[in-house]
């Protein structure tokens, strides 16, 4: 099996949650839709029982393997089984189930660790009620990061974002925004922004990404009279990447980088803050948009909504942001593929 043949794995997220609405909704439309093979890692009965409940004629297998679910060939859903701690009920948050989205998660990893899946697609999870459960990362990011390092592997994760051709990059993530000119440093753009050119060349066979990197400060602090960050740690960023031989160019004002002109002049924009990289994303792409995290040793991505718990078993989750995340990995998985081959070759 090569890795563009073998399965994605796909972790059920929260249980109660649109995670296994929106994966059985997919598979029930898998032929129209063009589906990857693709593996569930999670609590089968809780598969079956939303089928049910949105009428969703989907049977679901249990498997013990990525050969296994291959074998199926795409007739019933293939699903790696794992046990959920308490009944589930959608919409309705319980503690209890907290391990069994870890594990779902900690097995797909290993998985794909081994070889034996292409890419890990991730469903939601309820980072509230995971902190509670004495979670301690932020969320998937860093810790499919953690995982892949306790295997002994390198991983600096880099959270990108996808829609409609716009790539973007929150280089401070989940932190108080009040936090974020204390964490924003010219190390932590030079290092991710390395990542972001490497991995787009490897996995999205972008060879020279073009690369757009935004101020903090509105007007990107107009010359140092809305804010310093710009020329104390922007700038000093971009000038060891252009040492580099990177394409960047910044600092731009985040307010005017993202119409369609704009847009049309990078490939990656580098953004200082969660919701400047997060809202034009969503804006252009609510339904398509895709979160990858770059800097694994291992493709990863995921539909860029969260639980929607009000949604759950109603039947008003819309599957197509997991369906983009899927085809997302699939054509991931063929650059990197496509890549090993030709640097093996050279
Ligand atoms: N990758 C992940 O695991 C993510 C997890 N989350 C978590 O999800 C939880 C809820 O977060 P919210 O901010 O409420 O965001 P959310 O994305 O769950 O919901 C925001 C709005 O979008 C709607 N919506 C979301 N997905 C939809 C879909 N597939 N179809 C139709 N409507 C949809 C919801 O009904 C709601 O009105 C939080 O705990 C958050 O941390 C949020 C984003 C990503
Ligand atoms: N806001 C994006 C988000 O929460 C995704 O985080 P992660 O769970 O993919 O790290």
């Amino acid at each position: 099996m090569t890795s563009t043949e073998a399965p994605v794995a796909v972790t059920m997220g929260e249980p109660a949650g649109i995670g296994p609405d929106i994966t059985v909704t997919a598979w029930a439309r898998r032929a129209e839709l063009s589906l990857p093979p693709l593996l569930v890692v999670g609590d089968p009965d809780v598969l079956v029982r939303r089928a049910c409940a949105l009428g969703l004629d989907v049977t679901v297998e249990r498997v013990d393997s990525p050969m296994a679910a291959l074998a199926l060939s795409g007739g019933a859903l293939p699903v790696l089984p794992l046990a959920a701690a308490a009944p589930v009920t959608a919409g309705t948050l319980d503690p209890r189930n907290a391990g069994l989205v870890l594990e779902a998660i900690e097995r797909a990893v290993a998985l794909a660790l081994d070889g034996e899946v292409s890419a890990v697609v991730t469903n939601p999870i309820h980072k509230h009620v995971l902190y509670g459960a004495g979670f301690r990362h932020p969320g998937h990011t860093e810790f499919l990061a953690e995982l892949a390092r306790a295997a002994g592997r390198e991983a600096d994760p880099v959270m990108m974002l996808m829609a409609q051709g716009l790539r973007t990059v929150p280089v401070t993530i989940h932190i108080p925004v009040k936090d974020i000119p204390g964490a924003l440093t010219a190390e932590a753009i030079v290092a991710q922004t390395r990542i972001v050119a490497r991995d787009l060349a490897r996995s999205f066979a972008i060879p020279r990404p073009r690369i757009a990197v935004t101020g903090l400060n509105p007007h990107a602090g107009e010359n140092g009279s809305l804010g310093t960050e710009e020329r104390d740690i922007v700038e000093p960023a971009l000038e060891r990447l252009r040492a580099d031989g990177l394409d960047v160019r910044g600092p731009l004002p985040a307010d005017t980088v993202f119409h369609e002109e704009a847009r049309a002049t990078y490939d990656v924009c580098m953004c200082m803050y969660h919701d400047q990289a997060l809202i034009p994303v969503k804006m252009l792409g609510f339904h398509d948009g895709v979160n990858c995290t770059l800097g694994l040793p291992f493709l990863r991505t995921s539909p860029d909504h969260g639980t929607a718990l009000a949604l759950a078993g109603t039947g008003g989750a819309n599957p197509s942001s997991l369906v983009a995340a899927l085809r997302a990995a699939r054509d991931m998985a063929v650059a990197a593929h496509r890549g090993s081959i030709s640097a093996a070759g050279r």
